[in-house]
């Protein structure tokens, strides 16, 4: 890249950059041959000429798109197939799938879901069976859950899969339209087999949701079997290209071993074996919701690199009369807008590395039978998923409006980019739903400090609370976090005590629980912001970087903290004994972050490393050349290949003229 003609703002800003911005691309990619394999890789699909576009994706009808969208994922699985072959290398599929739909693939759920549920929920003879088949495409799945009633309340799924030993066979049906499956990713035309989840019934009896494996399309003509209905839900605010649909069975039949039984099993006479824990199949959604952190890293690192790039390039208004025009990058509250998505990036990143490690740990565990973390873990993912994810939203947001109006072109890739990134919110489990899982973990984990019982690492600080809640304020990052954990300790205490006081008026507790649900979610809220600033600013210290590199992450993860901290002051001052001159000490310490930062605001999104085919804005390019490429791109318009269009003589010229009359 270092050849490439540059903007000369952008040239200056990478001359001033204070560290070595290839040691820390090598420190995010985990060393500096991961990069140069990563580089390789990446290099090698960006050159697949069949991957690109000759007509930007916009422009093309929905159905076009999705064809186009199917095209290159089939190109991309032959490409990346090869590769791993040739070079033995494990890819990261999201990175290069950016720059390769600009949305999403139409396979991501068979990445993403459909073979890790075989892998997680499959005994070893079922995993025997269809991960070779998965995993080299000759079978294409989806994971079907949601239905058009019930997406959150999983419990209250209304698909049956009703157990006939006399053909030991499980008969699916959606009897109502509220049953059908709706929102699965590659149902809609691209799959051939799905995860069903359904309700389990035998002998008149439920016995809860499992998975089930069913083919649902011929593989040679693809025509939906008899007894399904299937299609594509249409369009939505991103994720066009994902191929999201709904289905419907009536009286399909699938072989009893087609339920994945590596927890519950039913027996050939209808039997029916518990698992360890009933929650274990709900184990994708875990690890899904642990990858949606990093994701978050991902999305927010593409916004910021395209807001930052532009910034430093854009020239507008000044901020002395008798200079120049500025770059917008020198206003102090573009620095506010845009530095924070740095920061966040980072810490996001670092979280996801940790919470991976614990998720791992826990998989561990339960191979071996035990489940003592299982609850600690689905709490911590829970409500680090749901936060993360709308962080996430608002930083995409945020860089966009910072572009002013070319933020708002389809060609800055920004509305595309939030698009997806909104995305994550929602699915995967509904941010409130998911804080108020873990507030339940928060409340019988407040109820145990009471009692005086030791508790889990994450939530410990509950009892070091209990203990003594009238810490004195540092204005140090380690105080910071502190006063993180004190804030989430007395929302935590507040909503327990809102229930108590509910339950003393005569309600009965899940009355009491939605009366102070408010609370529990706002505990849940703090509770994850102290787990974001714990970590990501312990992972910053213990990381052995040249001291240039060090000072600048201990920057952003400072920024982040006073960040939050002045976000949310109005709990410090409540929940912390922090006064209103530690606040004013504050903002100084936040105006300071910002001005040592802005040296290297592009040398940091720089290192960031995404090519300008997965950025894919006009805005955020490695060269700067924004005005140029935004020209470029307004001329691919369909609209200017042409000097009159038709609707002039059709529409417009009748009108005119009509109004001579
Ligand atoms: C750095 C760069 C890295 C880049 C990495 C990129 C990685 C990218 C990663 C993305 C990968 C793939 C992308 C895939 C795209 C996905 C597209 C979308 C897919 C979907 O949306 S699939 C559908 C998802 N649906 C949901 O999430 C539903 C949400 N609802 C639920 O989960 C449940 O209904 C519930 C948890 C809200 C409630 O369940 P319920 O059975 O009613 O339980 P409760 O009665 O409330 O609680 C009972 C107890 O059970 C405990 N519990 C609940 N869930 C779990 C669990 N999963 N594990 C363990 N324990 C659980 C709960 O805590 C209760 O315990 P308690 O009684 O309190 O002791
Ligand atoms: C882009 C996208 C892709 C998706 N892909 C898939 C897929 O591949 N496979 C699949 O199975 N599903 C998929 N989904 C579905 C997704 O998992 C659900 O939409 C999600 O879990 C939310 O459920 P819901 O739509 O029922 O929302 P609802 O639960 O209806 O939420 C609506 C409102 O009700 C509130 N609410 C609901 N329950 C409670 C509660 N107990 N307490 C307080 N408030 C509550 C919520 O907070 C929210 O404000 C996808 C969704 C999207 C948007």
């Amino acid at each position: 890249m270092a050849n490439v003609k540059c903007n000369p703002d952008l040239v200056r800003e990478r001359a001033k950059c204070s560290f070595d911005v290839n040691e820390l691309i090598h420190l995010i990619d985990g060393g500096e041959n991961a990069t140069k394999e990563k580089r390789h890789f990446e290099e090698t699909i960006f050159s697949v000429k069949e991957l690109q576009d000759a007509v930007p994706e916009e422009y093309l009808s929905h159905k076009d798109r999705y064809e186009n969208a199917v095209r290159k994922a089939t190109i991309l699985r032959d490409v990346c197939r090869e590769y791993m072959k040739k070079y033995n290398y494990k890819p990261n599929r999201f990175r290069v799938g950016h720059g390769v739909f600009k949305d999403v693939s139409p396979f991501l759920l068979h990445d993403g879901m459909f073979v890790a549920t075989i892998i997680g929920q499959g005994t070893p003879e079922q995993q025997a069976e269809w991960l070779p088949k998965a995993e080299n495409m000759q079978i294409i799945g989806t994971y079907a859950q949601t239905e058009l009633g019930h997406g959150s309340f999983i419990r209250g799924l209304e698909t049956r899969a009703t157990y006939d030993p006399k053909t030991e066979e499980f008969i699916l049906n959606n009897a109502t339209l509220s049953s059908f499956k709706w929102w699965p990713g590659g149902l809609g035309s691209t799959v051939n087999h799905c995860i069903v989840v359904a309700q389990l019934f035998i002998n008149g009896k439920s016995y809860g949701i499992q998975p089930f494996i069913v083919q649902i399309r011929d593989l040679n003509t693809h025509k939906p079997l008899p007894g399904v209905k299937v299609g594509e839900i249409g369009p939505k605010m991103g994720f066009q290209t994902a191929n999201n649909g709904f289905l419907g069975f009536e009286n399909f039949r699938i072989p009893r071993m087609n339920m994945l039984m590596k927890n519950a099993q039913v027996l050939k006479d209808g039997t029916f074996v518990k698992g360890m824990n009933e929650k274990l199949t709900y184990g994708t959604m875990v690890m899904v919701r642990v990858g949606i952190v990093g994701d978050c890293s991902l999305n927010t690192s593409l916004a910021a690199t395209i807001a930052v790039r532009y910034s430093a390039v854009r020239h507008q208004s000044k901020i002395k009369a008798k200079e120049p025009e500025v770059q917008i990058l020198d206003y102090v509250t573009q620095q506010h807008k845009l530095f924070i998505a740095i920061a966040s990036s980072h810490v996001f990143r670092n979280v996801y590395s940790w919470l991976s490690k614990s998720y791992l740990n826990v998989m561990k565990d339960l191979a071996q039978g035990k489940q003592d973390h299982l609850p600690e873990l689905h709490a911590t993912a829970c409500c680090l998923k749901a936060v993360c994810s709308r962080d996430a939203g608002s930083v995409v947001e945020e860089c966009r409006l910072a572009c002013g109006g070319h933020g708002y072109m389809t060609s800055s890739n920004l509305p595309l980019v939030y698009g997806f990134t909104i995305a994550t919110v929602t699915y995967e489990g509904e941010q409130t739903v998911l804080l108020l899982q873990t507030a339940r973990y928060l409340v019988k984990a407040w109820l145990a400090a009471l009692q005086g019982k030791v508790l889990a690492p994450s939530v410990s600080y509950l009892s070091d609370w209990l203990k003594n809640d009238n810490v004195r304020w540092q204005n140090t990052p380690e105080g910071i976090v502190k006063g993180f954990q004190h804030v989430a300790a007395g929302k935590v205490k507040a909503a327990y005590d809102t229930i108590q006081k509910y339950i003393k008026l005569g309600k009965d507790y899940e009355d009491a629980w939605n009366l102070a649900s408010v609370q529990l979610m706002k505990a849940s809220e703090a509770h994850s912001r102290s787990i974001l600033c714990e970590v990501s600013w312990g992972e910053v210290i213990r990381t052995s970087a040249s001291p240039n590199l060090l000072q600048v992450l201990k920057q952003l993860a400072q920024l982040y903290l006073v960040y939050w901290t002045l976000e949310t002051s109005g709990d410090f001052l409540v929940y912390s004994n922090i006064s209103k001159d530690d606040i004013a000490i504050l903002r100084e310490k936040y105006e300071e972050l910002l001005a040592a930062i802005r040296p290297n605001a592009v040398g940091l999104v720089d290192a960031f490393d995404l090519r300008d085919e997965i950025l894919h804005s006009t805005l955020g390019s490695y060269d700067g050349r924004v005005y140029e490429r935004l020209m470029e791109e307004a001329l691919k318009s369909p609209l200017n290949q042409e000097s009159v269009n038709a609707s002039f003589h059709k529409y417009l010229k009748p009108l005119m003229e009509k109004a001579k009359l």
